[in-house]
């Protein structure tokens, strides 16, 4: 073997290493974490790097000795099994990261004639979408509870009491999806309150949403924020909470629905579904609105805006993987009991 051989020996090496590394990351972002965002981005990351020129190049594939190679009887015996799909994500993109860096330092040699500039850009990339991949999957278990009846407690709707006990008595009846929505409140009693809820919420393993404030959400300890097209904006946001907090948009229209996926929401809703009086103000986007946001959305879809009993079935079947209801609940005589009744007839109205 010559020593052109030798080096082309070391690039054949490494671009399988990193097919494969990315391979192993696609494979996770594909099957099980399901998330059409990321595949994507590691798909092209994967085509951009691998499907060069080089891969055909019959130079590279006849350098190859795969046979006589000294550290492949090292590297069996030195790979410690990883322990968690976490350390799996780990181990495969620093292999695909390390592989980059040896091809991008050998691409810089005239007598190779490759791409450096492009191996680095990957490498970059690929330290974000590691970032993004790991946090992805520290949130999935929350993001997977996006099913079923969540509860906004409106603190104006419930003006005068006792705002604790209500959201107790919604848990009782089997709610796992609190959010607290405080329009007028004070920044103080908005905190004490989120604070009381958190608390309440973690005795019943029910996640905690804060609405609009990511101060709030921060200084609670919330699981996660719900923001709406005129609050902060999803990637600042992002920059604060801890990456296994779940982060939730209101969306309008179809568009906005896939940009807020595309920046890695966790969950979209859309309404207003039903007139409601609830929020007067609201913009009405009708069961209409709803099945065009879920056309096109493949994270989970909430539905929001005078739900109740009569209507809840139309907006399952229109798409939503989740109801958030505010009157239909807080306005009933018995919470406990028209908290459990409405999960008993979403649970029977299930749509698959
Ligand atoms: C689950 C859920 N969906 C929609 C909203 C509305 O959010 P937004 O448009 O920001 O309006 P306000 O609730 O902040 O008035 C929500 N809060 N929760
Ligand atoms: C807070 C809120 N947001 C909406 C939206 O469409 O974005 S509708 C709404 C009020 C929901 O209360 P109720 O269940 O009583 O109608
Ligand atoms: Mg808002």
């Amino acid at each position: 073997m010559d020593n052109l051989d030798k080096l082309w020996r070391i690039v054949d090496v490494n671009q399988n290493r990193l097919s494969e590394g990315l391979r192993i990351l696609e494979e996770i972002a594909r099957l099980y974490l399901e998330d059409e965002t990321l595949t994507s981005r590691l798909k092209n990351l994967r085509h951009s790097l691998t499907l060069q020129d080089i891969t055909s190049n019959s130079r590279l594939l006849f350098s190859r000795q795969a046979d006589t190679d000294i550290g492949a009887q090292l590297e069996t015996a030195d790979q410690s099994k990883p322990e968690t799909l976490f350390s799996v994500v780990s181990a495969n993109a620093k292999r695909a990261e390390q592989s980059l860096r040896v091809l991008e330092e050998f691409a810089g040699l005239s007598e190779t004639g490759l791409d450096a500039a492009l191996y680095s850009r990957g490498r970059f990339e690929l330290y974000t979408l590691e970032k993004d991949l790991a946090a992805r999957l520290l949130r999935k278990h929350r993001r997977d509870m996006i099913t079923g009846l969540y509860v906004a407690i409106d603190a104006d709707y419930l003006a005068g009491r006792d705002i604790p006990a209500v959201t107790r008595e919604a848990l009782e009846g089997g709610c796992r999806l609190i959010q607290l929505r405080a329009k007028t409140a004070s920044t103080r009693k908005f905190l004490a309150l989120a604070v009381n809820l958190k608390e309440i919420c973690l005795e019943y393993g029910a996640l905690f949403i804060v609405n609009d404030r990511l101060d709030i959400a921060l200084a609670c300890g919330a699981d996660g924020l719900h923001l709406g097209q005129t609050d902060m904006p999803l990637s600042q946001a992002r920059r604060f909470l801890p990456p296994d907090s779940i982060i939730g948009i209101s969306a309008d229209t179809p568009e906005q629905a896939v940009s807020a996926q595309n920046e890695g929401a966790d969950y979209v809703a859309a309404g207003a579904v039903f007139p409601t009086q609830t929020k007067p103000d609201v913009l009405f986007g009708g069961l209409s609105g709803l099945k065009a946001i879920h056309q096109v959305v493949k994270i989970p879809l909430v539905a929001i805006g005078g739900i109740n009993k009569s209507n809840f079935y139309e907006a399952m079947q229109a798409g939503a993987d989740s109801l958030c209801l505010i009157s239909a609940v807080l306005g009933a005589p018995d919470i406990k009991k028209a908290t459990s009744e409405f999960i008993t007839l979403m649970e029977a109205a299930k749509i698959d």
